[in-house]
């Protein structure tokens, strides 16, 4: 069985809906358990990440992919320290091979969230994992994906915790696209 994980933060639910909507995407192929990781506050203790049983889980997965909104044009703490942790597993290149890719959320139309993949991009290659991109263009018309124009993963920007209906059909794309590489990888 392939597995594919999906480690995010949320305050207030616009990355969840992001997550859940990649979760939908790779759903649509057949063969894949998802495992869902929504990074807790209760797992931080005095600024680190412990959750062992997780990295654990993160092991046996083909693929992660990282989540986060964009806090001050990067990820948010909760998910750094989540980063920080997985430099345990870095020496030894555990990750090395698997899949990954990511998504973010902000405030802004251009609120700089493409620092925040480009810095999940940066932490996936430290692993040696294979950075999945959306392979979307953008700016066409009738193109109902990647309304906001960044390739290297999701961007979405939502007011009032509502989320566009075009960056929930991107995160969708996305899923799928990971998910049909990573059955391919396997095969
Ligand atoms: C501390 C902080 C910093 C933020 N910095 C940015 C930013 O740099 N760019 C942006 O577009 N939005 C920024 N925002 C807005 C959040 O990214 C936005 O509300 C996001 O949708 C929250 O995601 P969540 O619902 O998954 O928690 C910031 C919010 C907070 C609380």
């Amino acid at each position: 069985m392939t597995r594919i994980a999906i480690v995010y933060f949320t305050e207030s639910n616009v990355t969840e809906k992001i997550a859940e909507a990649i979760v939908s995407g790779i759903k649509q192929e057949d063969g894949i358990t998802v495992i869902l990781h929504r990074i807790a506050g209760q797992e931080i203790i005095e600024g680190r990440f412990e959750n062992p049983e997780l990295f654990q889980q993160l092991k046996s997965c083909d693929a992660i992919l990282f989540g986060s909104p964009t806090y001050m044009g990067s990820v948010s703490a909760q998910f750094k320290a989540f980063a920080d942790a997985s430099s345990e597993y870095w020496q030894e290149q555990e990750w090395a091979d698997k899949i990954s890719a990511g998504f973010t959320t902000g405030t802004g139309l251009n609120g700089d969230q493409s620092s925040t993949l480009q810095y999940m991009s940066t932490l996936a290659s430290q692993h040696g994992m294979l950075w999945v991109n959306i392979a979307s263009s953008y700016g066409v018309e009738n193109n109902k994906l990647n309304r906001l124009g960044c390739q290297l993963g999701v961007v979405s920007q939502a007011t009032k915790g509502s989320v566009h209906e075009v960056d929930l059909a991107t995160a969708k794309h996305l899923g799928r696209r990971v998910a049909k590489l990573t059955l391919r990888l396997n095969e």
